[in-house]
């Protein structure tokens, strides 16, 4: 069987054919690192993960890059709000970013280039742009002249005309088309600059994709993800800068997310109705932030609400007890058990095989996640009616086909979905996380009164025990260590 996958720039499903067998590659824009990301955010981020994995699970070796944005006006105006460096606004969402994708359990990329590391890199291509007529200075300004990439609008399939007559271009005296873009961008006092053949500035955020992807995979390599707010202007412009600067295709297959919304609107930081994964993980399990986020195929909207999350987890704990049963099975001491008869079991043993079958199926027709849960549920359901029937006797012959079930389960759910089964509920994880809300109330009381003794204890014993606080204007937050 081999993959299918939808591109977003032919708007259609297309077998996919890696350009090297040994190594598959891929470049996913990762996060502008001024805040703690989202859950939508995070689907964005497991896109990839699921990718790969799957890619992985099919035999194949994955390069992996994905970006920091460490250089951009939210960059400098959060960096000036807090009276920061942006370096270290910069360290301390890059540090953050790794531990919540940790506890997502999604696969660390191979290369994180941030932006302020590619500036010659960066620089180069702008330089090769203008070299070739695509690109124009202006007062220190750099932009891209759009009409002179023919292609334009291929990605987002619209005309120039839509495009001009619609909001979606910025305006900006100094372009000589509302179309154009910017590709180097003169620097305003105080603002982080680098010398540059047009003066001291800094890069656009389109080109440093450009730029970077090209640099670790080279001018044309497999697979570009991103949310389907990125399709347009982000995307289509690194398309223009790439096939306008190397003369040929560069990325083959452009994967997008849907988004995950709260009635109905996107999840945004500029709307404020946003969620940091780091909320939602103080109510529920990491285990099942990442079933809830890839419960459904990546291109459909997910809707936010807690009625959706419990509903995941609960699908979760439908397979986690099947699961847990089986291991209940298999850690008992074989020698006690009687031989068996190995024909027992042969249809549960056909029915493992044609639904791993299953699996692979919804997952080679274009990542559908939502279904290979399905076939997981099903072989689930296959198990209960064996292992639950009053008649069911654990022998040493039936044990043979219950492991290969939960070696089955293992690999698809663990190493492809990325989704431990054998996780206990979560009542624990909610309970500590309760517990230590409880604590956070009393040391506000306690520092209400002006007990800062007491308060400092509730902090010092709670680091003790590994968990850290972090009082911010909001109010107090905590984390592991
Ligand atoms: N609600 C969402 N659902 C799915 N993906 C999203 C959502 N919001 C952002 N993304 C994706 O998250 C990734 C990281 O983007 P980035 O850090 O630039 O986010 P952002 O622009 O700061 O977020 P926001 O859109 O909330 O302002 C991008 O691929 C983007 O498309
Ligand atoms: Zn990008």
């Amino acid at each position: 069987m081999t993959l299918q996958i939808y591109n977003t720039l032919t708007q259609k499903k297309e077998e996919f054919e890696p350009l090297d067998q040994d190594e598959v590659k891929l470049y996913s824009c990762g996060p502008t690192v001024y805040d703690y990301f989202h859950i939508g955010n995070a689907r964005a981020f497991i896109l990839p993960d699921i990718l790969k994995r799957y890619l992985e699970y099919k035999g194949y070796n994955v390069l992996h890059v994905t970006n920091f944005t460490d250089v951009d006006d939210k960059m400098i105006k959060r960096a000036n709000e807090e009276e920061i460096e942006i370096e270290e606004l910069a360290d301390r969402f890059i540090t953050a970013y790794f531990e919540d994708t940790e506890r997502l359990n999604i696969k660390q990329a191979d290369v994180y280039p941030k932006a302020t590391e590619h500036i010659s890199d960066i620089i180069e291509l702008v330089k090769k742009l203008e070299d070739k007529g695509y690109a124009y200075e202006v007062d220190g300004d750099v932009f891209f002249a759009v009409r002179k990439f023919a292609d334009y609008g291929k990605l987002s399939n619209q005309e120039l005309e839509e495009l001009t007559s619609g909001s979606r271009v910025e305006v900006n005296d100094k372009k000589e088309d509302p179309l154009d873009f910017v590709l180097w961008k003169k620097s305003k006092e105080g603002e982080p600059s680098w010398e540059s053949p047009w003066g001291t500035g800094r890069p656009g955020w389109h080109i440093e994709c450009s730029a970077m992807s090209m640099c670790y995979l080279g001018e044309e390599f497999d697979f570009h993800t991103g949310g389907v707010d990125l399709v347009f202007p982000h995307h289509e412009n690194e398309i223009a800068q790439n096939e306008a600067g190397v003369g040929s295709q560069v990325v083959n297959y452009w994967l997008h997310n849907g988004y995950i919304n709260v009635d109905g609107e996107k999840m945004s930081k500029s709307l404020g109705n946003f969620f940091t994964t780091r909320d939602i993980l103080q109510d529920y399990s990491a285990e099942v932030l990442r079933f809830f986020l890839i419960s459904k195929h990546y291109r459909s909207p997910i809707n936010f609400s807690d009625a959706e999350l419990d509903n995941a987890a609960k699908s979760l704990q439908r397979l986690q007890n099947t699961v847990n049963k089986l291991k209940d099975l298999l850690d008992r001491d074989r020698a006690d058990l009687k031989p068996g008869n190995k024909e027992e079991l042969q249809e549960l043993e056909k029915k493992i095989k044609a639904k791993r079958e299953k699996f692979e199926e919804a997952m080679d027709d274009d990542l559908n996640t939502a279904l290979a849960i399905g076939a997981l549920h099903e072989l689930a359901k296959e198990l209960n009616i064996v292992v639950n029937d009053a008649d069911f006797e654990l022998n040493q012959a039936n044990i043979i086909v219950l492991e290969k079930a939960y070696d089955t389960f293992k690999e698809l759910s663990q190493q492809v979905l990325g989704i431990n089964l054998e996780t206990e509920d979560d009542i624990s994880d909610n309970l500590t996380s309760d517990l230590i809300g409880l604590l956070l109330e009393v040391r506000n009381k306690a520092r209400q009164n002006q007990d800062w003794e007491l308060a400092d204890q509730i902090r010092d014993e709670l680091s003790e025990l590994g968990i850290i606080l972090e009082d911010t204007p909001q109010g107090t937050d905590w984390k592991l260590e």
